[in-house]
């Protein structure tokens, strides 16, 4: 009997569910699904860095996919045997004793701070310093050893701290808390107890500082220090955690009647999907993944007599496991990639929605079409006549830290800056000068990871900026100085997601094994061009040098404030 599996991708806008041969990882059916509510901008402040989602998307989307991908394969549900869910991490959200989403217990559907607290939020910027000054000074083990150094208000602990003291009924009312990967899995899932429901080893180990050499999660004693109710949290969160290659239960029968699937269908422990990403994109030794969207998570594996007592400076944790089970993950990557253009493009299109969207010269069916047509050309348009500015020309210099630096060595509350404007600056200039800046901030993390002995060899690119844009991938092989390919594959992830449904299956007995005969095919190459290369260093050079100008000043006012506070 031929078996299938099915891999979903919670990505930040969307849900992808694609069923896939296990035979050779070939896609049957796809099925996205976009959050509604998230779409109306409903429960976040972008202008404060507050990103929440209503799990009530995360579950209509799960019904959607799931059931259309069963239904349009016309694939007995029986041959569909395992089922492995990825989502965007560190996304915690609270839960009642029972695991609901505490979202969807009455008088809490509308509280943001009761939802899941998107990767992206950075609300949590002052807890996550207060973790990084204990875990230094305390007097036991730094619990950030192996997430770089550096604990990031992007992750589990510091979201907690501060859903916690800005809502004393969350507080109060949230017996536990999920990272979305654990949820979701737990939502399908028939094994319902709480407290031995099998919980990612990737989303522990990269953001809860989960690690085997200090028993789990950090000691209660400097949980206590950091606030009583962290403390109190440990006891009802885990102990052990489990590689995505395990089983952490079979399909329930509520969620087997909503997608037309059986009960027999296993349950394989959720993952982050950058983590899977790899794996779609048959990561191996000394190979960098770049997943490049919105935001890039870079990610590689080691084994442990390479990596042995190293531990790597400034990036976002190295966690035994969290890609292939018997292998090191390590993952680093930029708080904004895609992002960046995507901020830019939003800047050029306010005239658009503000003196356009209002003009009463043109009629409403135009102004739509008008402003659908700039929304969807604008990166390409910008793309092309970028693409024209002989090197020659001098371009602006400018930093990617719109959303803050990931790594290497996190600070959320550094932000971007365009240097070398002049009267002669057009659009596409600041656009070259943008896309020059997310490839220098590329470089950054793999200088980070060579400084540190982890050797790159080869560079895959996956994602949507990858397949998107030419133009940004010979520039960054032009920056990295080394050939990149890029995955075939539009859904890596999911596909990911599907090689780790297939090992929990038993199918294959490695996620190795699984990986190099499931995962994607590549569609191209972009070989660094020798005459541009030096180029690219020399504005390295003036990068750095306004990365470092604007990392000081930050410091300086963050030490003037922290003087006047105290
Ligand atoms: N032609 C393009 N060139 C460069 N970037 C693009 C292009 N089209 C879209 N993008 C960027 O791609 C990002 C989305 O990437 P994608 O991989 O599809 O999403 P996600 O990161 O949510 O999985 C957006 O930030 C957008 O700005
Ligand atoms: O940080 C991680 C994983 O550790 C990602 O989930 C996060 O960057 C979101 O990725 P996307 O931009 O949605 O692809």
């Amino acid at each position: 009997m031929k078996k299938y599996v099915i891999g979903l991708d919670y990505g930040t806008d969307s849900v992808r569910a694609v069923l896939i041969d296990t035979e050779n990882g070939s896609e049957i059916t796809s099925s996205v699904s976009y959050y509604q509510r998230w779409k109306e901008g409903k429960f976040c402040n972008p202008s404060a860095n507050n990103f929440r989602q209503h799990p009530s998307d995360h579950i209509e989307g799960l019904e959607k996919t799931i059931s259309e991908v069963v239904r349009e394969s016309g694939i007995p549900a029986e041959q569909i045997v395992s089922i492995c869910i990825d989502t965007t991490g560190s996304s915690p959200l609270p839960v009642t004793n029972d695991g609901t989403a505490l979202a969807l217990v009455p008088g809490f559907e509308e509280n943001p701070n009761a939802m899941m607290v998107l990767w992206k939020d950075h609300t949590a910027i002052r807890e996550a310093e207060e973790i990084n000054a204990l875990a230094r000074t305390w007097g036991g083990e730094d619990y950030t050893k192996y997430e770089g150094g550096i604990y990031s208000s992007e992750w589990f602990w510091a979201k907690i701290l501060h859903i916690s003291r800005a809502d004393a009924e969350v507080k109060n009312a949230a017996y536990s808390w999920m990272e979305h990967c654990d949820y979701l899995t737990f939502l399908l899932s028939d094994h319902k107890d709480l407290a031995t429901f099998k919980r990612s080893r990737c989303a522990a180990g990269h953001k809860a500082m989960w690690h085997e050499s200090w028993d789990g999660l950090p000691s209660e004693e400097f949980l206590n220090r950091l606030d009583p109710s962290l403390g109190a949290l440990r006891a009802r969160l885990y102990r052990e955690t489990y590689t995505s290659d395990e089983i952490a239960g079979y399909l329930n029968e509520e969620w087997a009647a909503k997608t037309g699937l059986t009960t027999k269908t296993i349950i394989t422990v959720g993952t982050f999907d950058a983590h899977s990403g790899a794996v779609g994109a048959r990561v191996e030794e000394n190979t960098l993944i770049r997943i490049m969207g919105t935001s890039t998570c870079d990610i590689m594996v080691a084994s442990q007599e390479a990596i042995g007592d190293t531990t790597v400076k400034g990036i976002c944790g190295q966690v035994d496991g969290s890609v292939i089970p018997g292998l090191v993950g390590l993952e680093a990557g930029q708080s904004a990639f895609g992002d960046v253009l995507a901020w830019y493009k939003d800047i050029l299109m306010w005239p658009v929605q503000q003196v356009m969207m209002h003009s009463e010269s043109i009629s409403d069916e135009q102004k739509t079409k008008l402003a659908e047509e700039m929304e969807t050309g604008l990166i390409r348009k910008l793309t092309l006549e970028a693409e024209k500015i002989p090197l020659s020309d001098t371009v602006p210099i400018a930093l990617d830290w719109v959303n803050g630096r990931r790594t290497p060595d996190a600070d959320q509350e550094l932000k971007a800056a365009i240097s070398q404007l002049s009267l002669g600056t057009k659009a596409p200039h600041i656009f070259k000068a943008l896309v020059n800046a997310i490839c220098f901030g590329a470089k950054k993390i793999v200088d980070r990871f060579e400084d540190e002995g982890v050797k790159i060899n080869k560079v895959i690119g996956i994602g949507g900026v990858a397949r998107k844009s030419p133009f940004i991938m010979q520039t960054l092989a032009n920056v990295l100085d080394m050939p990149i390919v890029v995955a075939a594959s539009d859904q890596t992830p999911a596909l990911g997601a599907a090689v780790y449904a297939a090992v929990s299956a038993g199918i294959y007995p490695t996620v190795q094994e699984a990986s190099m005969k499931m995962g994607s095919g590549f569609e191209a190459e972009y070989q660094p061009k020798a005459e541009e290369v030096q180029h690219y260093r020399e504005l390295m050079q003036q990068y750095q040098k306004l990365a470092d100008f604007v990392e000081y000043n930050t410091q300086l006012k963050n030490n003037r404030k922290e003087l006047q506070d105290s």
